[in-house]
């Protein structure tokens, strides 16, 4: 049947291929080494911050205006510097759920992450109280994308050693995203073409490249938004398209007009396949 893995047919989305390159977890050495790298310089950064930590209790510094949200690990509130009125966004986490290098763990990445400009700045500031480990990043006081997306996320494919991490698996992720923005719906339930007919229509698709196999979710998107998603969410994870690829499509429409034909032919071609 069109589109089932077979040997040398597609792979699981974040599995892996080019094994001659490959070293531990389907990364290649050169990956291998770069989150060795990202490793030590996260592990300095924590023995710093684990240095600088204020000790304080929060509503010394801070005034509590709201809650903001409750993640699995703590709550964050909305709080103003008691000083300079400053808003501020407080992620605070209970000493007794938390252990001090699980605390530094998440203050770090978000520290390390929050660097570029479309990710929530966190600023340097780690507090240790008697009950808790908090620190502060940007207030976003409009909404996360959760709330336009319908709660379900995309189960990765039951894979026993779990998926290896690498840049594919966040072109895949930015794909499912953008896909569901566009559409306000997830483009399947899981990539496996034996358990998830969207999945399998997906890859019959991309196979044929012709416009009658356009499976019905991606009706009404356009040419750039077709060859941007082909790209992201191509199944094999070496020869799917960087994250950084979507600048290519910027400043083209990425939904069809009402009443405008679907161009779905021209796919291959601007996918550069
Ligand atoms: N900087 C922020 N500004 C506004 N709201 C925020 C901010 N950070 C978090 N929130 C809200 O608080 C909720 C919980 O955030 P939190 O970071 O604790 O958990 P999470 O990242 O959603 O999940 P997890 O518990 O797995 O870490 C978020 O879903 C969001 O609604």
């Amino acid at each position: 049947m069109p589109g089932k893995q077979s040997e040398e047919g597609p792979v699981e989305a974040g599995a892996s291929e080019d094994s001659e390159e490959e070293g531990l977890g389907g990364l290649t050495f050169k990956e291998l080494q770069q989150g060795q790298e990202a490793a030590r310089a996260l592990e300095d950064m924590m023995t710093l911050s684990a240095q600088t930590l204020v000790r304080a209790e929060v509503d010394e510094l801070y005034k509590e205006v709201r809650p903001l949200g409750q993640g699995r690990y703590g709550r964050v509130l909305l709080v103003t510097h008691r000083q300079k009125g400053t808003p501020l966004a407080l992620k605070q986490l209970p000493k007794p759920r938390t252990s001090l290098r699980g605390f530094l763990y998440e203050f770090c990445v978000g520290l390390s992450l929050g660097v570029h400009s479309a990710i929530v700045t966190a600023y340097g500031i780690g507090i240790e109280s008697a009950q808790s480990y908090s620190f502060l990043t940007e207030p976003v006081l409009h909404g996360d994308l959760m709330a336009f997306i319908q709660p379900k996320l995309c189960a990765p494919p039951p894979l026993p050693e779990g998926l290896p991490i690498q840049p594919a698996l966040d072109a895949w992720a930015l794909g499912v995203l953008v896909f569901c923005l566009l559409t306000g719906y997830f483009p399947w339930d899981q990539p496996l073409a034996e358990a998830d007919p969207f999945y399998e229509d997906f890859l019959i698709w991309q196979a044929s490249g012709q416009p009658q196999d356009r499976p019905q979710p991606w009706f009404g998107l356009a040419p750039a938004a077709d060859a941007l998603l082909w790209g992201l969410l191509d199944p094999h994870p070496r020869r799917r398209s960087a994250v950084s690829s979507i600048r290519e499509h910027l400043g083209r429409p990425w939904r069809q007009r009402e009443g405008e034909a679907e161009e779905v032919g021209a796919v291959k071609e601007e996918a550069g396949q």
